[in-house]
């Protein structure tokens, strides 16, 4: 695949098989990622969401099956080919730690400082841009993790993410934790930040809300594959017991309830 190609699916993800020990977690697994989509992961626990997002970034070395992220094939890459294709890659896991011994500044300036070899005045101007992006006042680059709310810190560690101005963010549970209201913000900034910047979003997640206002499509992930990838409305309609108790049990209703009664407003 030519990686100038436009039309071509960022990720492509054919015929994965995963398995520890005798626990076979994933068996013939299809799946793309569009350019430019932000595509939902969802599933039941321990149906291999976290698993196949290690998988795609080269963490978990999959039992078979072919996968392909920006038209190269990472297992097939010498170490300097990987991270040179690595560093297009933004990831912010659920424990998404940042280093506590560090201020955002600094815990944002590193991957700069590290991949990008950049001098570290110049890493950490970058930073504050960074931060800037996602919302956080400049007298935040000074802060420490542990002094900031839960939101603030899913922003920074956001921040982090986009350092390297990635073409394709990995982002595993990023609302879990937060308030609704913390929710919904970080949903709209990764929105507003994917339409000015063009990256595509491979998101894990249990936040319905998340689905309604952030995720161009979904992929549910059961029995051991993905069951059906589409717009949620399409995915919403699939009959599957596991996504008609999902998606139209009493949460799933009152997420489309409220997405719609946002929506609404917003275009009048
Ligand atoms: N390192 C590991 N060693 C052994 N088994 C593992 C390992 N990592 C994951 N698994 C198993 O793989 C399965 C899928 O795990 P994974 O964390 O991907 O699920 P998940 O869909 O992300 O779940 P959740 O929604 O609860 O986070 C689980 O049964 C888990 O126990």
């Amino acid at each position: 695949m030519n990686t100038t190609d436009k039309q071509a699916p960022v990720i492509r993800v054919e015929g994965l098989v995963n398995r520890f020990g005798s626990k076979t977690v994933h068996d013939d697994l299809d799946l793309t990622l569009e350019r430019g989509e932000i595509l939902g992961v969802v599933g039941g626990s321990g149906t291999g969401k976290s698993v196949l997002l290690r998988s795609i970034v080269g963490l978990k070395r999959p039992d078979a099956g072919r996968i392909e992220v920006l038209g190269e094939r990472l297992d097939q890459l010498s170490d300097s080919e990987r991270s040179r294709v690595e560093r297009r890659f933004g990831v912010l896991f659920q424990q998404g730690a940042l280093f506590s011994s560090l201020n955002l500044q600094e815990n944002i300036a590193l991957p700069l400082i590290e991949h990008a070899h950049l001098p570290r005045e110049d890493a950490e101007y970058l930073a504050r841009i960074k931060l800037a992006l996602v919302g956080l006042s400049p007298d935040t680059a000074l802060q420490y993790p542990q002094s900031l709310s839960g939101g603030m810190i899913k922003r920074a560690a956001l921040a982090r993410a986009l350092a390297l101005d990635p073409d394709i963010l990995f982002l595993d549970e990023p609302t879990a934790g937060l308030d609704p209201i913390g929710a919904a913000a970080f949903d709209e900034l990764l929105v507003t930040l994917r339409d000015a910047l063009g990256f595509s979003v491979f998101l894990v997640t249990h936040d319905l809300d998340t689905l309604y206002a952030a995720c161009d499509r979904v992929a549910v992930l059961s029995q051991k594959r993905v069951l059906v990838a589409d717009t949620l409305e399409r995915v919403a309609a699939t009959d599957d017991d596991w996504i008609q108790d999902y998606f139209n049990g009493p949460r799933g209703r009152a997420a489309q309830g409220a997405h719609s009664t946002s929506s609404s407003s917003t275009q009048e």
